[in-house]
């Protein structure tokens, strides 16, 4: 590693980047109040905040996307440039999303440096000096990743650095990285980890926005909280506790991870759920039953094969051996029929499984049940807005209205409408997998609230989780290793436990 390790005393040198009583309004919605954030070069910053706080709308100003309507963004103590000099914003800072913006098709090479491939004579690209290029500028990083693999190839977390190592080739040196933890497992989190604090020593500068203030503890060294668009707090990390990290957030004093709730589903209960031999994409020999009531969690790391089951339990796979509901051979692979058969799902990916982004809250959440709204194929907008309004309260969605679009919702709150969604069938199994993935402490809280609504009305539930803390509170764990169950952990276990049979490990 070339670059020297740049930890200057705080105040010497100007900030690297700065936010300077930026205000941001959109329409009535004032997104960001005279908010203030400087970031010191060598001092990874976290930035947190409930869902809606205004974390993206500061990044957009901060990577140049957007200019505040008052106030100031300043780069390495001078005026930042305007919006459209991209070129200029490109030395100085990028924003990687969860989702990499890297092109599947092409190879790493290639999208290193997309738009300004090295040519030999007659205007064509040089392909030997394209990939050593990109060689040279990955081993100056030490960033392990094979130059002529199609990006399609990569991890999540390959994807990530990739464009983080784009970003560097530019000059940047400050790089934003939005959730980018929340599409991967514990296993690669922990290597991503790495991988940002080998940058950090080579002179990279992260904002890191995360849901999980455990990470904001492991990997920065600042943290800055908004809520309700304003600045509330700023602190080294070190000097700020958990509890009053989340009472900064939250407002008021709030407890973390205590949401374990008296298992039900006894033997005695009905049946709802049996599986025989059930196998499939990533998963086999699966033998499983689940009664009313009972809520079954699925963990293991991200090629377990356990998103693969239960999304075969939701009709969103085709699976093979025996799926029977409350008695009944359910077909796999077929959605309407495993809505008929009683199944709702939260599904992965809210933006591509879940939600019409264009669509209103109450259209959403009353998809799965538009049959029982009306006579004759019409929808009674009067009976929509009835189920609408009562699933959306009682999932405490934060809207305008019912009429408004949920691609203007926060993240939290799409996924409470997913919610509301699946639960508007009244399912007698609920599937959710990862429901509670970039969604703030207080939206976690909701969501979880209605994990205990239904099960004490008699719903089964089969919940995929990476956490922790939403695992906690089913009644037993399945663990799957290389698509088989290989351990069960009753209600109250040790984490060290669970996460050793995650990892494959006996202990
Ligand atoms: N383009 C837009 N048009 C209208 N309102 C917007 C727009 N962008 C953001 N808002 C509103 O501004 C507020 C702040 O939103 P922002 O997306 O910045 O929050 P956030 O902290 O990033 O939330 P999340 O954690 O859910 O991503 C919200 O009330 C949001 O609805």
């Amino acid at each position: 590693m070339t670059h020297p390790k740049s930890t200057p005393p705080p105040g010497v040198e100007p900030p690297l980047v700065e936010a300077v009583a930026v205000h941001r309004r959109y329409g009535s919605t004032v997104a960001l109040d005279d908010v203030g954030l400087r970031v010191v070069a060598g001092r990874s910053h976290a930035l947190v905040g409930r869902n809606g706080a205004g974390k993206s709308t500061l990044v957009r100003l901060l990577t140049g996307l957007e200019r505040p309507d008052t106030g100031e963004v300043r780069l390495g103590g001078r005026p930042a440039p305007p919006p459209a000099d991209r070129d200029a914003w490109r030395r100085a800072v990028a924003c990687v999303y969860q989702r990499p913006t890297v092109v599947p098709g092409l190879t790493v090479a290639e999208n290193l440096f997309l738009n300004r491939q090295p040519t030999g004579r007659l205007g064509l690209v040089d392909w030997r000096r394209l990939r050593r290029a990109a060689r040279e500028l990955l081993d100056e990083w030490n960033v392990e990743v094979d130059v002529d693999r199609q990006v399609r190839e990569l991890s999540i977390e390959d994807r990530q650095l990739v464009e983080i190592a784009r970003a560097l080739s530019f000059g940047a040196r400050f790089i934003v990285l939005d959730e980018p933890t929340a599409q991967l497992d514990s296993a690669e989190i922990e290597q991503l980890f790495t991988r940002m604090r080998r940058l950090q020593e080579g002179g990279v500068t992260f904002l890191f926005i995360s849901h999980h203030l455990r990470e904001v503890y492991e990997v920065c060294q600042d943290v800055t909280v908004l809520r309700d668009a304003r600045h509330v707090l700023t602190a080294p990390v070190d000097q700020l506790g958990r509890a009053d990290l989340v009472a900064a957030m939250t407002g008021e004093a709030a407890e973390l991870g205590t949401g374990l709730t008296a298992p039900r589903g006894g033997t005695e209960e009905p049946e709802v759920l049996r599986l025989t031999g059930f196998h499939g994409d990533r998963f086999a020999g699966v033998d499983l039953v689940v009664r009313a009531g009972e809520v079954v969690g699925l963990a293991g790391s991200s090629a377990s094969g356990k998103v693969e089951l239960a999304e075969s339990l939701a009709g969103l796979r085709v699976a093979e051996g025996y799926l029977r509901l409350g008695g009944r051979i359910c077909p796999t692979g077929d959605v309407p029929a495993a809505l008929a058969a009683g199944v709702g799902c939260v599904p992965r990916d809210r933006h591509e499984q879940g939600l019409v982004p264009e669509l209103s809250v109450a259209e959403n959440a009353t998809m799965t049940v538009t049959g029982r709204l009306g006579r004759a194929g019409f929808v009674s907008s009067r009976s929509r807005a009835a189920v609408a309004a009562r699933s959306t309260e009682e999932l405490d969605v934060h809207a305008d209205g019912l009429d408004q679009p949920v691609a203007s919702l926060s993240g939290g709150n799409q996924q409470k409408v997913v919610t509301a969604r699946a639960l508007a069938t009244d399912p007698r199994l609920l599937v959710l997998i990862n429901p509670t993935a970039g969604v703030d402490v207080k939206s976690k809280e909701s969501l979880l609230d209605a994990l205990d609504r239904v099960r004490a009305e008699g719903t089964a539930v089969v919940l995929v989780s990476d956490e922790l803390d939403d695992l906690r509170r089913c009644d037993r764990v399945l663990v799957l290793l290389r698509g088989v169950i290989v351990a069960e952990h009753p209600a109250g276990w040790r984490d060290a436990d669970l996460v050793s049979s995650i990892e494959g490990i006996s202990t």
